[in-house]
């Protein structure tokens, strides 16, 4: 793999993207793109990661651009629609943007908001879909006896899981005994994407199901061998990718033996523009094959020559860390 920094800075394209719908405090996702033998690999860190994490984000878009993705087990992988925080009142029109998805993922315990507005957002989307698979996800934003009190308050939704509702293995293990009589499953996502030992929360018995993200566990490549190894069924996500980065999230969920669940891949339907035909869901799915961008878009949604210098640094701070 060519890892010299001038040819990598050279393929690099940094792109802004509007999106939508105000989703994890951001109005604008920034994303890089890089060219490589085998198609495009997307490279998008969230803005405030280090280079050490920053790193791992790299070697995945790395991989993605230079070899060829492993063997598909399905053409298509089926996603669930993600509800950012928004009012009672806004929910109809975001979960219009995902076509025919039968499950729905909630973001709750948003900082600023109470259980209560959880509690409204999550009734409107039951009242909008009776039918629904209704997921929810707290960013690991309670505490033991909060999550507790929230999933009871929330359990007669009918949860298909709760999404890290704590932050700690130690916290999650504890909630998953005290849920054990809801039989609501537990989910783990910070606790794999951004833990030095990814498997740690499967070894714990702290969950039900992991969260698997092909760019922050270093590749698709990485995240089979741990989805292989934590013994657990397997949802993957996304990073509120560009259309480039979705395609990673599906060729993993593509190849992965077993897909319980519906993915978080729907999330192109948060963007209002993108690098190529947006990949978003249709008839509630995905279609798992890349995507390259297409160059007129790439030039229309550039980033500015400042953010484009940014990115470069970071490259160039990454670099020794892959
Ligand atoms: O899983 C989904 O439905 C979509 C992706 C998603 O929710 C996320 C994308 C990006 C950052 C995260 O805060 C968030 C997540 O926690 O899963
Ligand atoms: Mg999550």
């Amino acid at each position: 793999m060519d890892l010299a920094y001038e040819r990598l800075a050279d393929r690099m394209h940094v792109v802004s993207l509007p999106l939508a719908t105000r989703f994890r405090g951001v109005d604008e996702r920034e994303v890089a793109l890089l060219s490589g033998p085998a198609g495009w690999g997307e490279w998008s860190p969230f803005l405030e990661y280090g280079p050490e994490e920053a790193a791992r984000w790299l070697r995945a878009a790395l991989e993605d651009a230079e070899l060829e993705r492993p063997a598909l087990v399905r053409s298509r992988v089926p996603v669930n629609a993600t509800l950012p925080a928004v009012g009672p009142a806004a929910v109809a029109g975001v979960l219009a943007r995902y076509d025919r998805c039968r499950t729905v993922k909630v973001k709750v315990a948003e900082r600023g908001q109470t259980l209560d507005d959880d509690v409204a957002r999550v009734a409107e989307v039951r009242t909008l879909l009776p039918d629904a698979r209704v997921r929810v996800d707290a960013n690991g934003g309670w505490g033991v006896d909060e999550a507790e009190t929230a999933v009871r308050a929330l359990e007669r939704f009918d949860l298909e899981y709760v999404e890290q509702p704590c932050a700690t293995v130690p916290e999650l293990a504890e909630l998953r005994s005290r849920l054990h009589r809801l039989a609501i499953p537990i989910a783990a996502d910070e606790s794999v994407r951004k833990a030095t030992d990814p498997l740690l929360v499967a070894r714990a018995g702290a969950a039900d199901v992991v969260v698997v993200k092909a760019q922050p566990l270093g590749g698709i490549r990485a995240a089979l061998a741990i989805v292989a190894e934590a013994g657990l069924p397997a949802v993957v996500s996304s990073a509120l990718d560009s259309s480039v980065g979705l395609s990673m999230g599906a060729g993993l969920a593509a190849a992965l033996p077993a897909l319980p669940y519906d993915c978080g891949l729907g999330t192109g339907a948060l963007l209002s523009a993108d690098v190529a035909e947006p990949l978003v869901p249709v008839d509630g799915s995905i279609a798992a094959g890349r995507v390259a961008p297409d160059p007129a878009l790439l030039a229309a949604h550039a980033a500015p020559p400042e953010r484009v210098e940014h990115w470069r640094a970071r490259l160039a701070a990454c670099l020794p860390h892959l």
